[in-house]
């Protein structure tokens, strides 16, 4: 389990984390979701032990990550964004010298390491060198080290960045099978249908804030009563415009993509949004289409960090 309290961290003036509070229950995958800079890392490096906060608490499994980093760091496994692989070591070598450094025995390493191995698909790949490997099979090896000593706690920093469509999807099956192993796992990323796939929960990050969590459906419910409505309309389409700006639950009207489309946000419910529909047909302007926009998460995702106030 982590718990997260009250988080907040400044580089001299500057707020990356501003109040962060969040509980992730046992068991659980929960995506972390922010643009560049939104202060996911800095996060991470909290709970990881590495970065002391400005004010506020972290416990991984009840453990203090200020006062007990040792047996937080037991509990945690940690894969940051960027990771360093030596050379002229050979995958097998790698992980030994980590398990070591864990103070893992060489009888329990022998037996260990092929499993990891297994785990993250590089049995193939024992002894070639660290440094040839391709990324996504660095980044599955980074992922072996990080659980080299059973933690129950993942803490995994854009495991899926920089892969391809085929690596991404071996990286999520093998996050499925550490669900499956009852293990806790925080997970960023700013591809947000990818976590979607992986995650039980959500929570987006904005300016160092938590500013919406929950599930997917949860997540897109709370903008529910807003929709994107596109409508193509000919003849005066500065008459158009200005009919639909008239409108008290319209807002946020623009060009849209299309030739003589428009696009606006509409907050009313779907007879208002017939009722708006009717009268303009009855104001004669020419539409010859009407449609709203199901919003995918990433719309959401857009949305919200554009400021949209959500409580
Ligand atoms: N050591 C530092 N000194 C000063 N500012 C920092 C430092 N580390 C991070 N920051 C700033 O804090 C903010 C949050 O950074 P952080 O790396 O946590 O974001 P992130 O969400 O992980 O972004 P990304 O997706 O790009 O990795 C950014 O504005 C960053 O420039």
């Amino acid at each position: 389990m982590i718990e997260i309290i009250e988080l907040t961290k400044k580089y001299g003036n500057f707020t990356a984390l501003n109040s962060l509070s969040l509980q992730i229950e046992k068991g659980t995958v929960f995506g972390f979701v922010g643009q560049n800079g939104a202060g996911k890392s800095t996060t991470f490096s909290i709970l990881a032990t590495l970065l002391a906060p400005t004010s506020g608490t972290a416990y991984i499994n009840g453990f203090n990550v200020q006062k007990e980093p040792k047996k937080v760091r037991r509990q945690l496994g940690y894969m940051p964004d960027f990771f360093g692989v030596y050379d002229q070591l050979k995958t097998v070598e790698y992980l030994h010298f980590y398990g070591a450094s864990y103070g893992i025995p060489a009888y329990e390493r022998e037996k260990l390491i092929p499993q990891l191995l297994d785990l993250v698909n590089l049995s193939h790949k024992q002894d070639s060198y660290v440094d040839l490997l391709s990324r996504g099979m660095k980044q599955r090896l980074c992922l072996a080290r990080s659980l080299i000593h059973d933690p129950e706690v993942l803490i995994l920093d854009e495991p899926a960045s920089g892969l391809d469509p085929r690596a991404r999807v071996e990286m999520r099956e093998i996050l499925k099978e550490l669900k499956n192993m009852g293990k806790t796992i925080l997970i960023s990323s700013h591809i947000l249908p990818e976590l979607a796939e992986m995650c039980d929960t959500l929570g987006i990050i904005d300016q160092g804030r938590l500013i919406a969590e929950g599930s997917v459906s949860e997540i897109q419910a709370r903008l529910k009563g807003e929709k994107l409505i596109i409508v193509k309309a000919h003849g005066d389409f500065s008459k158009a415009i200005a009919f639909f700006e008239d409108d008290l639950n319209v807002s946020k009207l623009t060009k849209g993509e299309e030739e003589n489309a428009l696009q606006f946000i509409f907050r009313g419910s779907d007879l208002e949004q017939s009722e708006l529909l009717k009268k303009a047909i009855l104001n004669n302007i020419a539409i010859s289409s009407f449609s709203e926009i199901e919003s995918n998460l990433e719309d959401v995702f857009m949305e919200i960090t554009k400021g949209v106030e959500l409580s």
